[in-house]
């Protein structure tokens, strides 16, 4: 994590406390006939924060942010975005809150500086078009009608518009869906310069790199419900304390030396090299037993946890490959 977070919200395995909540979700449900789209969801954002909401196609997480920005109505429990009610009063809550939502789609001759200057127009303290264009490196672009930008230059152009309303508070939803690798990773660097330039990000994703990448904590909901929350790591290291690492050693090696060491719990072949999995202190405990026999290993690699591991743990499926 890159992340230095201006505050840190209770989660599943921490207890600090909220310095200032700017989004709160309690016990929210909606339905759309029989089918129950958001069962009971409950969660807070503090200032300053990027939050992500994970989960499976369907798992309810666009009705979620919709409900939050006064989008689709609930049926059952509240909202708050900076202490107003998007449920009931949805008029003030839009100057504070920008969205942007899966597969904007804009007047394929707009152009660039046209879409945001007419987004602008709709609140009453806009943020400077031109200022928006610098930020999102669209300069090139300004010009430029909407058919004729690239798709990460669109959804730079959708996180513009998302921004233009001066928003203290951001819905980011599918964020870098159907880029390029260089793409993704420059819009990353966008959303922690936006996080840096003050606005609290709610960040609607399938990938677990850009949450681990991005996230201050992580939500995970899963048939409508908030099944885990915690930083990123929490969620990935879950009740592990042991450590696991991969070696490739010059020679073959006796297991039994080892399988003898105390803090050895586990060992497998992988490939070439040895897997080791154990107490804190195997890997020094497992240098110094080769040490005394002579060997030392040519490479050592420690495998953390990541939270795509946690995320198939706790929902029983991988994120999809192709979220729709
Ligand atoms: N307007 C609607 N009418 C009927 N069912 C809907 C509607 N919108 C969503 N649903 C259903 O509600 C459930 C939750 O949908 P939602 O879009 O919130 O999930 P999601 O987690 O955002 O999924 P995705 O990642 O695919 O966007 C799904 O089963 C979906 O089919």
């Amino acid at each position: 994590m890159t992340n230095t977070p201006t505050t840190r919200m209770p989660s599943a395995t921490t207890s600090s406390p909220v310095t200032e909540t700017v989004v709160s979700v309690s016990g929210l449900r909606k339905t759309y006939g029989d089918k129950v789209a958001v069962d009971d969801v409950s969660f807070e954002v503090g200032r300053g924060e990027i939050v992500g909401i994970l989960g499976q196609n369907g798992a309810g997480k666009t009705t979620t942010v919709e409900a939050l920005a006064g989008l689709r109505t609930a049926d059952g429990g509240t909202v708050s975005v900076l202490g107003l009610d998007p449920q009931h009063d949805p008029a003030p809550v839009r100057e504070l809150l920008g969205v942007q939502l899966q597969e904007s789609r804009l007047p394929a001759k707009q152009r660039v500086v046209e879409a945001l200057r007419l987004y602008a127009s709709f609140y009453t303290d806009p943020r400077d078009p031109e200022e928006l264009i610098t930020l999102l490196g669209l300069q090139e672009k300004r010009d430029t009608a909407y058919e004729n930008l690239s798709g990460g230059q669109k959804q730079r152009l959708s996180i513009a518009l998302a921004l233009v309303g001066n928003p203290q508070v951001a819905i980011l939803d599918e964020l870098t869906t159907g880029l390029d690798p260089q793409a993704r990773r420059e819009t990353w660097d966008l959303i922690e310069a936006v996080r840096d330039s003050g606005v609290t990000i709610l960040l609607v994703t399938h990938f677990m790199d850009e949450a681990e990448r991005l996230c201050d904590r992580v939500i995970v909901i899963d048939g409508g419900r908030v099944i885990a929350q915690g930083t990123p790591g929490e969620l990935a290291r879950g009740d592990r304390t042991g450590v696991t690492f991969r070696m490739r050693l010059p020679q073959p090696l006796d297991a039994a030396l080892l399988a003898d060491i105390e803090s050895v719990t586990s060992m497998r072949e992988v490939g070439l090299d040895l897997e080791v999995t154990g107490g804190p202190t195997v890997l020094p405990d497992v240098i110094i037993a080769l040490h005394s026999c002579g060997l030392v290993p040519t490479e050592v690699q420690t495998i953390s946890p990541s939270l795509e591991d946690a995320f198939v743990a706790l929902v029983g499926r991988p994120p999809e490959e192709n979220p729709s």
